[in-house]
């Protein structure tokens, strides 16, 4: 799959009715949602369970959309084949729950997908220092990492300008593309705002599937973020 530099956004599952999960991505993918935002819970890593690559196979024939796997996992490295085998595409993790985030990364693009770092608010970006060339994309936590409908925190836009400036200068460098996800309290009220300040890729759980038009509320983050003019 490649990954192309233009705006998708990922509705989090995490907010479905998980009594008809497969029905929820069929309708989320035909209201005009790019991806499927996959949020893996461990009540390790996280104070949360959820759901796992058994899950991840069943949704899978129910859409050609990518499935975007965020592991709140520790460890994660026995779960990444699990993922790929079950159809991940785009595979993500916490540097705090891999003991060799070198190794962690190298495994996910060997299994064929997509290689993501996620950044908690706290998590500095020298996290990324020695990692640029391994990853595809990078995911900045506006929310600590847990639960659904959460308050987005503000200082995530200044982390994002700066991760901006970091991509921008390594792709400019490097000539690849290296994505930026921002996940947790994404609202059409605040969307272009997040997209303003450097992402491309936006993760919404509960402003999403807490409405019953779906394609209404797609439609009008679209029309946010379109009216950005970022330079
Ligand atoms: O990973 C997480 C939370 O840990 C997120 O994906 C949330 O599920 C996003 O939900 P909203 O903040 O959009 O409701």
């Amino acid at each position: 799959m490649e990954l192309q530099p233009v705006t998708r956004i990922a509705p989090s599952i995490l907010s479905a009715d998980f009594a008809r999960l497969g029905e929820e991505v069929r309708n989320v993918i035909s209201a005009g949602a790019d991806w499927i935002h996959f949020d893996v819970m461990d009540n390790h890593y996280v104070p949360n369970l959820t759901i796992g690559p058994m899950v991840c196979k069943a949704i899978r024939p129910c859409t050609d959309a990518p499935i975007d796997v965020h592991l709140m996992c520790e460890p994660v490295d026995d779960l990444i084949p699990q993922f790929a085998q079950a159809g991940a595409n785009i595979i993500s993790f916490h540097p705090e729950a891999s003991r060799h985030v070198d190794r962690s990364l190298s495994l996910i693009r060997d299994h064929g997908c997509k290689a993501g770092l996620v950044l908690n608010p706290a998590t500095p970006l020298s996290v990324l220092d020695h990692v640029m060339d391994r990853i595809d994309l990078i995911l900045l936590m506006s929310v600590n990492p847990g639960f659904g409908g959460q308050s987005f925190i503000p200082s995530t836009l200044d982390k994002l300008r700066a991760t901006r400036l970091r991509i921008d200068a390594w792709q400019e460098k490097t000539d690849s593309t290296i994505l930026l996800e921002v996940d947790g309290g994404v609202k059409t009220d605040n969307i272009a705002q997040i997209h303003e300040a450097g992402a491309d890729t936006f993760v919404a759980g509960s402003a999403i599937f807490g409405q019953k038009d779906y394609a209404g509320v797609i439609a009008a983050m679209r029309e946010q973020i379109a009216g950005v003019h970022r330079s």
